[in-house]
């Protein structure tokens, strides 16, 4: 594909602008030049504040069906434009361009949902007959959009992160300014234009190009900003939430997803599930498998069958159709992965697959016999890396499991109920998969986690409801009318 350096604009508040500085989007695979962003200034940051602001208060009227229609028509712009935002996404990131077209499929599922869920904000009718004197009231209450929303996202899924944001804030009757990963804003870039071909009234959506560290604090403590939604790690993510005070904050973070196979599970399809959940997108996947645990009884087999597919992912050029895995985000990420292995391996692990760096790619790796005070076995790898150990029994696997900070998603194989049922009751997560990896979601269902792994709830519908404030109404009748 010939390569042009374009020079992108940012939308401040329906309008596409230059700023006086710029930083470069690279290509991971080559670390080719593939554009040039506005480095946004706080003063331009402010101005799509204001102008959000502003939006909100003229059209937090806007009727529901207006906001349908728009969601609808940006999902079909993306639909008919789908090869170039597939393009876009496995050129900024680290995707192969099969794996960005499915991001793409989501993304516009994840439009369509919110336009649903548009029409589904309700609240409720309250019975006031609590006690004697209170009987004489009727009432209801009903779910009203919260203003301003800043979103910020992370690198890894460059168009559907930001559409779980832009979606559902559009959904509720929000305004929203969104600065995405400096790495991957050109896909958010794109979401953008489909909103502005749909017919999006100015000031409703910004995307805000730039850096995090630079731009992002005015974006969370300005008070016209009513609720922060972030996803990304927790370094970062405690420090937007230590800076955002008495705010509503939705916090999708990091984890380090464990997988329970037992030995009545059917272990060939095990293998497969973990060995996609394991190495799809380099492993730069918040539910990616990180842990195994797998009963006794079968793990040698397990780890036969685990090798052998694994040694047969083809690592390359991830717009090359055949490719299985691309590079990870940049070198420095790619070192961090090569060091945390290296570091498990100088402790005692045993290196079964993998291990080898070049430039930005790093081979699928499998690590077993990994000491507990390794930072890989406790932190989050966000490579292509996996660890597996062994278990007596499904109780030892949930303990294990639970042994981390984070609390995503976690996978459970097994064709018994009862234990099936165990796990579910007493895995620390915000979500149990069962006969499936923990990388396993669709956009429609509640997503978040525990402990490190985040704070409330995504998924259309939740964040939907987070982006919405309830009020409550109640009517005093007239004695005499009564
Ligand atoms: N739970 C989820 O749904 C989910 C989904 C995808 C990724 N993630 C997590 O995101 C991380 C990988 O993404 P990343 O490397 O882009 O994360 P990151 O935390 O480095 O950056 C995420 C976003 O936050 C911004 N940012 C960074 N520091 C900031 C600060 N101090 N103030 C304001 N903004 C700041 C960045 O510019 C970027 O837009 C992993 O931990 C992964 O688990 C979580
Ligand atoms: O990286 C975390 C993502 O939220 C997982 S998914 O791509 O949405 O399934």
């Amino acid at each position: 594909m010939k390569l042009q350096v374009k020079h992108e604009k940012m939308l401040l508040a329906g309008q596409w602008i230059e700023s006086d500085r710029s930083f470069e989007v690279y290509n991971p695979q080559n670390n080719q030049v593939i554009a040039r962003v506005p480095k946004a200034s706080e003063s331009e940051m402010l101005l799509a504040i204001d102008k959000a602001h502003k939006a909100y208060q003229t059209m937090h009227a806007w009727p529901t069906h207006d906001r349908i229609r728009v969601l609808n028509k940006a999902a079909a712009y993306m639909e008919e434009h789908k090869e170039r935002f597939a393009e876009t996404i496995a050129l900024e990131g680290s995707k192969t361009i099969n794996e960005a077209r499915g991001e793409v499929t989501r993304s516009i599922q994840t439009i369509r949902i919110s336009a649903e869920e548009a029409r589904r904000i309700n609240g409720q009718t309250i019975n006031f007959d609590q006690s004697e004197g209170s009987e004489n009231r009727v009432g209801y209450s009903y779910r009203f959009p919260i203003g301003v929303v800043g979103a910020i996202t992370p690198f890894n899924d460059p168009l559907n992160l930001v559409a779980h944001k832009v979606g559902p804030a559009i959904a509720a009757g929000n305004a929203v300014v969104v600065k995405p990963a400096s790495v991957t804003p050109l896909s958010a870039l794109l979401l953008a234009e489909a909103f502005m071909k749909a017919g999006l009234p100015a000031g409703i959506l910004s995307v805000i190009t730039g850096s995090g560290r630079e731009i992002g604090e005015t974006l969370i403590t300005h008070p016209y900003v009513k609720m922060i939604s972030f996803t990304g790690g927790v370094d970062a993510g405690e420090r937007i939430a230590h800076q955002a005070g008495i705010k509503k904050v939705n916090m999708e973070l990091g984890s380090n997803s464990p997988v329970i196979v037992l030995s009545d599970a059917d272990f060939h399809d095990a293998v497969k599930s973990c060995v996609s959940g394991a190495f799809s997108a380099v492993g730069q996947n918040c539910i990616g498998v990180q842990r195994i645990y797998v009963e006794k009884d079968i793990y040698a087999s397990f780890l036969e069958e685990f090798k052998a597919r694994t040694k047969e992912l083809r690592v390359g050029d991830k717009l090359d159709e055949l490719t299985d895995m691309g590079p990870l985000i940049n070198e420095k990420e790619a070192k961090r992965v090569e060091e945390w292995v290296d570091e498990a391996v100088q402790s005692g692990a045993t290196l079964q697959a993998g291990g080898v760096r070049k430039g930005t790619f790093y081979d699928p790796t499998i690590l077993t016999d990994v000491p507990n005070s390794c930072k890989i076995a406790n932190e989050e790898i966000f490579g292509p890396v996996v660890l597996i150990y062994q278990v007596e029994n499904v109780n030892e696997a949930v303990e294990r499991a639970n042994d981390v900070d984070y609390g995503l998603q976690a996978g459970v194989f097994t064709s018994d109920i009862n234990k099936a049922y165990y796990t579910i009751q007493n895995l620390h997560v915000g979500g149990v998969m069962v006969n499936d990896s923990s990388d396993y979601r669709i956009d429609a269902m509640p997503f978040g986690g525990v402990k490190n792994s985040g704070l409330g709830r995504e998924g259309v519908r939740s964040a939907v409801e987070a982006m919405t404030e309830e009020k409550v109404v109640s009517f005093r009748l007239q004695q005499q009318l009564l």
